[in-house]
């Protein structure tokens, strides 16, 4: 089953009801370290092939400084499960790769290996997680568990460190903010932006650019145009058609000819003159406007009709031109004089009211703009080092003074005029426009500019829906842009966000690791002078204490022989490996942990679907104090162990740490 849906910029099929995805062919036996096999095969060889093992899949440290990570990827990890099975021509690959004195028994051994006789206990997909709690718990014979290890951390480590990407940028930019994954471009390969397509989406995004992330997993697909559609157009005279049909009276009405009057005399409301404006740029928007009439989205920065805003004064070239004056390497530098500024932050949405400012702006010949240094035309006297700290700092708190800039204003509306034209000439045909999209620029100035523009178009014209327009904003956003923004104040109603997103530029990787805790019955442990590596010995069971209000109090690993903590009776929760940190917990709440997601050969619990795992993501971070979450020096959240559980770490660690000898 099908349905049309309205995207921002294009009518797409969204395909709805449908059962789940298969996995991505990459994921098979192969998919591992080489390491894997050759241990496999010396397991084979020692005759440890059954020894029944336990393992821990968990990470050391909380990305991106923060104070939780989101778990995903659970369900990739079940099929791989289910599907694990080394096909004939895996044999053969390895028979020609492995060395020559592996025996022929090994091989027949893999051929009819499967992981029916394995285990796996799992956190839920989308739970808020913690360091050192594992997420994964695995057990069953230690040729198959141990041949698992890679694969399961590729499919865990990514996914749970997109999600929680994700959830960060979410908590960020509020509920009510529309967040569009555009990161394939930018990703780890072709599998990495899948993968980031659907994890963002489980972490709070609420659709993505990847068409085929859309119809693999039913994300929602969204997108506006690239500059390129509206650099393809020279001039109005390049309209192979100008006519749209009413979308009441279904009459044929020439678009163009619309759109060109409403631009004279929004140029007067306005204020804008006509020649400032792209003649290229409105052809664009009027064609795409009859290609999608009811999703018209138009880029609206394209066109610096007057000038290069790019250049020396783009917000990341004045605040490192900044630096190079503080630092006495820029001084004789042609163009880059002192920005103005008086220190005085201002909010975004003032700007375009202090003409005073940017008055003082002039466009040099090359078109590069000159920024006054003199707010009031007169000689700044303070010249010294301590001024230019002051103007640096202005800079970089407030990127916001690059758009005292005149042109850059003016080259904005430009696209905003056409823009305005376009939409009011759908409106003349019974169309309503989506929106903008501002790729370039100071986001928070321009967008304010944006819907201030929108508001009184609305108001002149007696067209309510106007003020509500789109406003998307784009361009190297990140998790601290959105904050700054948000200090700043904005009209932005979505973010379409990309590179920062999907190669979590702030911390690459999770560290996720994979750790032998059991043999036999018997717990190992894995020393380490780096005491966060110590591993904590044993098959242990996890569960989440409550708080009286409902906020999660700590996480609590114990000895699965151990019982359930239980409500109302106090529990003696202990720091791993600090003696003196410990506290006594009186839950309002036990949450086991633990479910057993794989047996018999089976998946054994019902699987959520994405939605599911997504509205999970949510509901398990309300549960997080805020104090866990904010950005800025999060509060730690802490990870106990019984203290049943304390001692035997502690004597097992004493039983396998030799003792040195001084001489
Ligand atoms: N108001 C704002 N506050 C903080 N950061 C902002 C604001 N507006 C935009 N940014 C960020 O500033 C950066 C803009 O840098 P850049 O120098 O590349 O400017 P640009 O407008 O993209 O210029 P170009 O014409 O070269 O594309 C982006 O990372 C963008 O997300
Ligand atoms: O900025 P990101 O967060 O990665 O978001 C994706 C970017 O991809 C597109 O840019 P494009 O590929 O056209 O290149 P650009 O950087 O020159 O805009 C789009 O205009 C966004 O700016
Ligand atoms: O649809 C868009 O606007 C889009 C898609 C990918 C990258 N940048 C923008
Ligand atoms: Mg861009």
């Amino acid at each position: 089953m099908c349905e049309r849906e309205l995207s921002c910029g294009a009518e797409v099929t969204r395909y709805v009801g449908r059962t789940r995805f298969n996995q991505n062919g990459v994921v098979q036996p192969l998919l591992t370290d080489l390491y894997q096999i050759t241990m496999a095969y010396a397991y084979w060889k020692s005759g440890k092939t059954d020894d029944h093992s336990v393992f821990d899949l968990f990470f050391r440290n909380n990305p991106f400084q923060g104070e939780f990570t989101i778990f995903a990827g659970l369900e990739e990890c079940l099929k791989f499960l289910e599907n694990f099975h080394y096909s004939d021509s895996d044999i053969e690959y390895l028979k020609l790769t492995l060395p020559d004195s592996i025996e022929d028994g090994f091989y027949e051994y893999l051929r009819n290996l499967d992981a029916k006789d394995v285990t796996l206990y799992a956190l839920d997909e989308g739970s808020v997680a913690f360091p050192r709690v594992p997420l994964i718990k695995i057990e069953g014979p230690l040729i198959i568990v141990q041949l698992l290890e890679t694969t399961l951390l590729t499919l865990v480590n990514y996914a749970s460190l997109m999600a929680t990407n994700a959830a960060r940028y979410r908590m960020v930019a509020g509920k009510h903010i529309n967040l569009l994954e555009f990161g394939l471009r930018r990703a780890q390969g072709p599998d990495g932006g899948l993968s980031a397509s659907k994890y963002s989406y489980i972490g709070g995004f609420d659709g993505t650019s990847n068409v085929l992330a859309g119809k693999l997993f039913n994300i929602p697909v969204r997108g506006t145009h690239a500059h390129a559609y509206i650099t393809s157009f020279t001039g109005i005279s390049e309209l192979k058609t100008r006519m749209l049909r009413h979308k009441v009276t279904g009459v044929q009405e020439d678009l163009l000819e619309r759109a060109i009057l409403h631009r004279d005399s929004l140029s007067r409301v306005l204020d804008i003159s006509t020649e400032e404006s792209s003649e290229g740029e409105l052809a664009a928007m009027v064609s795409f406007a009859i290609a999608f009439p009811d999703g018209f989205m138009a880029l609206v920065d394209t066109y610096d009709v007057k000038s290069q805003i790019s250049g020396q004064h783009s917000p990341k070239k004045l605040i490192e031109n900044g630096h190079k004056l503080l630092n006495g390497t820029n001084n004789k530098r042609k163009g880059t004089k002192r920005p103005s500024g008086n220190g005085k932050l201002l909010n975004a949405c003032e700007l375009n009211n202090n003409d005073d400012l940017r008055g003082e702006n002039s466009v040099k010949e090359n078109g590069a703009h000159e920024v006054n240094p003199n707010l009031n035309g007169k000689q700044n006297e303070k010249s010294a080092p301590n001024k230019l700290k002051e103007s640096v700092e202005t800079l970089t708190t407030a990127t916001s003074k690059y758009y005292l800039s005149k042109s850059v204003e003016k080259s904005f509306r430009s696209g905003l005029l056409n823009f305005c034209a376009v939409a009011l000439a759908l409106h003349d045909l019974g169309y309503r426009a989506v929106g903008v999209r501002i790729d370039s620029g100071d986001l928070a100035y321009l967008s304010c500019l944006a819907r201030e523009t929108f508001e009184k178009i609305a108001h002149c014209f007696r067209i309510d829906w106007f003020k509500n327009l789109t406003i998307v904003a784009s361009n190297d956003i990140n998790e601290e842009t959105i904050l700054s923004l948000n200090e700043q104040g904005h009209k932005i109603d979505c973010f379409g966000i990309g590179t920062h997103l999907v190669t979590c530029q702030r911390q690459p990787a999770l560290g996720c690791v994979y750790k032998l805790v059991e043999i036999n019955g018997q717990a190992r442990i894995k020393l380490s002078q780096d005491v966060e590596k110590v591993t904590m010995p044993g098959n242990k069971n996890a569960y989440r204490l409550y708080s009286a209000d409902g906020h999660a109090l700590i996480d609590l690993l114990q000895k699965v022989t151990e019982p359930d903590p239980e409500v109302g009776q106090k529990v003696l929760c202990r720091h791993p490996f600090q003696e003196s940190k410990r506290a006594y917990v009186i839950p309002s709440g036990v949450e086991p942990l633990y479910k057993v997601y794989w047996k018999n050969g089976k998946i054994s619990q019902p699987l959520p679907s994405l939605e599911q795992i997504r509205d999970r993501v949510q509901t398990s971070l309300k549960t997080l104090r805020t104090d866990h979450k904010r950005t800025l020096n999060p509060t730690p959240y802490k990870v106990a162990v019984s203290d049943n559980l304390y001692n035997f770490i502690h004597d097992l660690w004493l039983q396998n740490a030799p003792i040195g000898e001084l001489s």
